[in-house]
Order: C-alpha cells, then sequence, then structure tokens
C-alpha cells in the first residue's frame, strides 16, 4: 500500500502540492487526474522519490521512499518527459535494468521488443515520441515490479498498442497483482480501466474514491417542470450545476439516486430523466464547485 499523509511541495514560491493525504490500495487501478498544473506529475515524481516533499512523508509498506533503494525496487516509474542518453539503444537499456530490478524478465523484454516491431539495436533517440514510450512501457512490465507509474504514458500511445499494453497491465494485475497509478487527461480511458479515482486541484486532492463511489454519490438529472424553476428553489440540495435551455433543465446534484429523484419529482414534472455521469463530467462538475469553471475558458 502506498500513503501519502499531509505532503507539500513547493518549487519556489510556487506550491505544487499541498497537505495532500491519499492512499493507493494494492491490486487496483489508480487513476489520477486533475487540470493542467493541478500537480499530479510532481506527485507521482516524489512517489517515485525524484524529488522530496517539504511535508509529509509518502511510504510504500511503511518505508520511507526517498533515497531508499530497497523500496525503489518496487516500482516503476515512466516520467511524461522522457530523456535517454545520445547513443542509448533497446538492448543497452535492458542491461541497465536488469541491474537494477533482480526479477527483470529478459525473455518477456525480447518477446515485447518482437511484438511491438521494435529493433533492439536502434539508438532510441531515433525512434518517435510513441515509439519511445513503447520502450518505456516495454521496460517497465519487464522490470516485474508491484507498482508501475504512468504519467500520461497512454496518451501518446497509438489505439492498437494501447490495448495492448492494457491487456499486459490486466494480465499483470491477475497474476501477481500489478498495481497501475496512471496520470492521464484521457478520462474515457481511465474510465474503463481504473477501479480508483484521484482527483488533483490546484495542488490539493478534491477527492478519492471508488469510481463506482463516485458514479453513485452524483447525478444528471433532466426534467421539464410545469412552472418555472430557479437554482434557489432546491437549496435543501447539494446542486452542483444548474442550467435551463428553452423548459427542459439539467441538474447536477450530489446525493443519492433515490433521493434526489424523490427530491425533484416533490415539483410538478412532464417529464424526468435520471442520468448516468462520465468521469469527464464528474471531472468538470466537481472542479467547476471549486472555481475552474470550463465554460470561462471556451466562450
Ligand atoms: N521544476 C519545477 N520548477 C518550478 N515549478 C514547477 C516545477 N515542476 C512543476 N512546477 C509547478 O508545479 C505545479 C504543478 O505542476 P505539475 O507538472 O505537477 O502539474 P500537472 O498536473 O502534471 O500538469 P499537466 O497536466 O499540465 O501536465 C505547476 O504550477 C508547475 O508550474
Amino acid at each position: 500500500m502506498i500513503s501519502a499523509k499531509n505532503v507539500t511541495k513547493y518549487f519556489d514560491d510556487i506550491k505544487a502540492i499541498d497537505d495532500v493525504t491519499a492512499v493507493i490500495k494494492e491490486g487496483s487501478v489508480f487513476g489520477l487526474i486533475g487540470s493542467n498544473g493541478a500537480g499530479k506529475s510532481t506527485f507521482l515524481r516524489m512517489l517515485s522519490g525524484v524529488i522530496k516533499p517539504d511535508r509529509g512523508e509518502i511510504t510504500i509498506d511503511g518505508e520511507n521512499v526517498f533515497e531508499n533503494i530497497k523500496v525503489k525496487e518496487r516500482f516503476f516509474y515512466i516520467s511524461d518527459e522522457q530523456y535517454f542518453f545520445p547513443n542509448t539503444t533497446p538492448k543497452a537499456l535492458k542491461e541497465y535494468y536488469k541491474n537494477i530490478y533482480k526479477n527483470f524478465d529478459s525473455k518477456r523484454f525480447d518477446s515485447l521488443m518482437k511484438g511491438f516491431n521494435l529493433d533492439e539495436n536502434r539508438k532510441i533517440n531515433t525512434f518517435s515520441k510513441g515509439m519511445k514510450k513503447q520502450v518505456s512501457v516495454i521496460c517497465a512490465v519487464s522490470s516485474m515490479t508491484d507498482y508501475i507509474f504512468c504519467d500520461e504514458t497512454f496518451d501518446g500511445l497509438d489505439p492498437v498498442v494501447r490495448q495492448a499494453v492494457k491487456s499486459i497491465f490486466a494480465g499483470d494485475m491477475e497474476d501477481r497483482g500489478l498495481t497501475p497509478v496512471i496520470a492521464s487527461h484521457n478520462l474515457r480511458e481511465l474510465e474503463d480501466i481504473c477501479d480508483h479515482i484521484g482527483l488533483l486541484h490546484r495542488g490539493g486532492i478534491l477527492l478519492s474514491k471508488d469510481l463506482e463511489d463516485m458514479k453513485l454519490g452524483i447525478h444528471k438529472i433532466q426534467c421539464v417542470f410545469t412552472q418555472s424553476k430557479t437554482r434557489e428553489d432546491f437549496s435543501d440540495i447539494e446542486i452542483l450545476s444548474f442550467e435551463k435551455r428553452g423548459s427542459l433543465y439539467t441538474i447536477t446534484a450530489r446525493g443519492k439516486r433515490e433521493e434526489l429523484t424523490l427530491r425533484i419529482q416533490k415539483e410538478e414534472t412532464i417529464f424526468f430523466e435520471l442520468l448516468p455521469l462520465s468521469l469527464e463530467e464528474i471531472f468538470i462538475s466537481e472542479t467547476e464547485v471549486r472555481g475552474y469553471d470550463i465554460k470561462k475558458l471556451i466562450f
């Protein structure tokens, strides 16, 4: 289990991470989402021990991560800014990681390189961005670590490779309890693969919940009332957004499905429908309440 306790990180006067407390349980996929500059990469860099929190601590199974070689063997971190030495080849990388990760599976590495049609003797710096990401993913899964931290890794892969990597992750979760932690802006993709979502906003954690619970606790209602309504008419429930287009109202609110249904239907309605919310809609609603209004960015 990974635990972050009251973690804060500054870059000069920028507070990149603000008192974050979170738990990442083993055997599930943890999706890290958040607006640009929310602190996702900083958080992953701290999980990997690349940088040290100014306050608070990050532990894996109780052991501090920073400058702890023993713990570092337990995870592989794929940074979003990939750097390779000028003349490095995949073959040289394989040798390098074999020294770091004692369970490194060379056969798996070779077979994945073949499967992904990558030449292990070519200089990595001559590969495309996506091909470099493929090499990193192959190194990661061949290292046979308990955790893989992916910073926007999927975002640069083509659909076929993305699907292949998802199946490899799923297989490894099943076979050996791998825990992937994935920071991404591709919420549709995360929605398919994640069990748990951590939403960072302006350095702080807005919520950290199982995806299913998240979906159960927030709903979108579309309805037509017999009489005109305002947001204030529903001040007894927690409304996240309230929109009226013609006679159709779209209300996003926090609460249980049955309770919200009963409450809205207390008013006289001509039409009523409760719709499931996508992760993208949950993200927009949750960040909107904290002043990150997408409409202001678009219009
Ligand atoms: N090395 C650094 N020096 C100074 N400021 C930094 C540094 N790294 C990150 N920051 C700042 O910390 C904040 C969080 O950045 P971070 O890269 O963690 O966000 P992010 O959620 O990964 O963003 P994005 O989705 O745009 O990749 C930002 O305000 C950023 O400018």
